[in-house]
């Protein structure tokens, strides 16, 4: 279980953006934070990283307390982000890409991407190319199998469906479903709300640094005020 308590963070002296936030994510389960722009929400996903350090609050997984680790420490824990822009190199191959999500163990990065190849044949039969030449769909399905390439436990998800049509969309948040039922505790921030809560267990409402309100997230998605908030109130 991901808990994380009283979270206060920013930048320099906006050392208040994120104002005291809590949530826990469970093995397997998928909780999506959602708000408007400049709430913190990305902020709050780099301070339970650990690119950004906490002004007070604290980050566990499990028994272990990480609020004192740094971003590698923490995915040596099993708690791994990937960024919303610049999440892949595009001038390496996609194999070298995986080779270097494996940075932690790279004794098993063969044993590993032989599996990330198997969930995603997509990148398994574009191995030698460069990543840069990628779809957006398909660089965000190669960001995530880098950070699967360190064995998460937890994935940070910063906007996975960024600047993407539906179709590829979908099919993110089909891939991102089934790493969560397999187990991985997934925490993510999305704007595209609607679908996102679609595919979730829990979301969260994020507003001026603070939850707002949280919940089941089939039950936000029905919820009027939100519906009108943040979901342009469509049914
Ligand atoms: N690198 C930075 N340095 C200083 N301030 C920043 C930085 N990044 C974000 N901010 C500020 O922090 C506040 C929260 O930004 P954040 O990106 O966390 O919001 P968000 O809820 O994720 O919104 P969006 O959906 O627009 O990304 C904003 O006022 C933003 O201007």
């Amino acid at each position: 279980m991901l808990t994380v308590e009283g979270l206060v963070g920013g930048y320099g002296a906006a050392d208040e953006v994120v104002k005291g936030v809590g949530l826990t994510v469970a093995p397997g389960e998928i909780l999506t934070v959602i708000g408007p722009n400049g709430a913190g929400k990305s902020t709050a996903l780099k301070l339970v990283s650990g690119l950004l350090r906490c002004k007070a609050g604290s980050v566990r997984l499990g028994e272990s307390d990480l609020s004192s680790l740094d971003p590698q420490g923490r995915a040596r824990e099993g708690l791994v982000f990937v960024p919303q822009e610049r999440n892949v190199f595009g001038a390496l191959t996609i194999a070298e890409n995986l080779d270097i999500g494996a940075y932690l163990e790279p004794a098993r990065s063969h044993e590993r991407a032989r599996d990330v190849y198997a969930r995603f044949p997509l990148l398994a039969e574009r191995r030698g190319k460069a990543a840069g030449a990628l779809s957006g769909g398909q660089r965000q399905t190669l960001a995530m199998a880098i950070a699967l390439m360190a064995s998460p436990r937890v994935l940070l998800l910063d906007e996975p469906t960024a600047a993407l049509a539906p179709k590829p969309a979908a099919e993110i948040f089909k891939a991102i479903r089934g790493l969560a039922d397999e187990g991985i505790a997934i925490l993510m921030v999305e704007q595209n709300a609607l679908a996102a809560l679609a595919m979730s267990d829990r979301a969260l409402v994020m507003v001026d640094g603070r939850v707002a309100m949280d919940g089941e997230a089939q039950a936000m998605r029905q919820d009027p005020e939100v519906r009108r908030a943040f979901l342009g109130g469509r049914a």
